[in-house]
C-alpha cells in the first residue's frame, strides 16, 4: 500500500535504477569526464566567514504545487545563484515528479561552488551516477531508507568523496545519524499534507546530537526566517520554491541576499 509521495517516487525509483543499470552499466559513468574531479566541500563552504548559508535549489516542479517555472534556464538561473553569493546548488534530477533531469546538474556544473544532486536515492548505483555527473553532495532520505542503508550508502558516497545530508522528517528518524553523514537536514514539509511549518525544524533540531552541521529545508521565505533559524543554530537554508516561483529566479535570489545583507546589518 503506499502511505506517501515517497512511497510512490521509490516505486519509480526502483525501475529507473534497473533501466538506467542496463543502459549504462558502472564501467561507463566512472568513465565519465567528472568522475575523477576533486569535489568541491559544502562544509568547507558553509564554515566560511561571511557565507550565505543558502543552498539555492534549481526546481521547475513539485509533487506540491504542480509546475512552478517550467521555462527557467538552468545555466541562466544556476549562475546568478552563484554569481550573487549561494554556497551551495541543488538540482533535482528526479524527471517525473520534479521535472528535473541528469542533464540539468551537468548544465549547472560550469560554476564552481558546490552542487547537490537532489534525488531519492535507494542505491550506490545512484551514488555513482552523482559522482559522474558531477555532484558534491549527495541526499539520503531517512523516511526512504532503513538506519544500516544509510550507513552503507553513506560510506559508499565518502569513498567517493561525495559529502552527504541526510534529511528527516520526523523524530522518529533520528536514529538515522551515523558518523559518515556531513549535514543533517530537516524538512519542514510534511509529507503527508505538503504543509510547510519553519517551527518544525527548529523543535526537531533541539533533538539532534551534538555535532552535526544543521541544514534547515522547505518553506524558508524571507531573510527573517533564515536570521531566526541562523541564530537557532543552523547553518544551511535550503530554498527552492521561493526562487523560482519568479519570472527571473536569479534575480528573485539576488534581492534576497541583500535584504539578508541588510538585516544581518541592522542586527
Ligand atoms: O517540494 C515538494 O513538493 C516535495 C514533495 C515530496 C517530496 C519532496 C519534496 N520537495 C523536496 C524538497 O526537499 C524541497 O525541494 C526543498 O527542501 C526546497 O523546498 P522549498 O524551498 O519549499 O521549495
Amino acid at each position: 500500500m503506499i502511505k506517501n509521495i515517497l512511497d510512490k517516487i521509490v516505486q519509480q525509483k526502483r525501475l529507473e535504477v534497473a533501466q538506467a543499470r542496463k543502459q549504462s552499466p558502472e564501467a561507463v559513468l566512472s568513465a565519465s569526464e567528472f568522475f575523477s574531479r576533486d569535489t568541491i566541500s559544502l562544509k568547507e563552504n558553509l564554515q566560511r566567514e561571511g557565507s550565505t548559508g543558502i543552498i539555492a535549489e534549481f526546481k521547475r516542479k513539485s509533487p506540491s504545487k504542480g509546475w512552478i517555472n517550467q521555462e527557467a534556464d538552468v545555466e541562466e538561473v544556476t549562475a546568478a545563484y552563484t554569481k550573487y553569493g549561494a554556497s551551495c546548488l541543488s538540482v533535482l534530477t528526479d524527471r517525473d515528479f520534479f521535472g528535473g533531469s541528469d542533464k540539468d546538474l551537468i548544465a549547472a556544473r560550469k560554476n564552481n561552488i558546490p552542487i547537490l544532486r537532489k534525488e531519492f536515492i535507494i542505491d550506490e548505483y545512484q551514488l555513482l551516477e552523482a559522482k559522474a555527473i558531477g555532484a558534491d553532495v549527495v541526499l539520503l532520505i531517512a523516511a526512504c531508507l532503513p538506519p544500516q542503508r544509510v550507513k552503507e550508502l553513506a560510506k559508499f558516497a565518502k569513498k567517493l568523496s561525495l559529502e552527504v545530508l541526510l534529511e528527516l522528517h520526523a523524530e522518529a528518524e533520528l536514529q538515522h545519524i551515523c558518523d559518515e553523514v556531513d549535514f543533517v537536514g530537516i524538512n519542514n514539509r510534511n509529507l503527508k499534507t505538503f504543509e510547510v511549518d519553519v517551527e518544525h525544524s527548529v523543535r526537531l533540531m533541539q533533538k539532534l546530537p551534538a555535532g552535526k552541521i544543521c541544514i534547515a529545508e522547505s518553506g524558508i521565505d524571507n531573510a527573517d526566517v533564515v536570521i531566526a533559524l541562523r541564530n537557532k543554530g543552523f547553518q544551511g537554508f535550503l530554498i527552492g520554491e521561493n526562487f523560482m516561483k519568479h519570472q527571473n529566479p536569479g534575480l528573485a535570489f539576488k534581492e534576497y541576499v541583500e535584504q539578508l545583507k541588510q538585516k544581518q546589518h541592522e542586527s
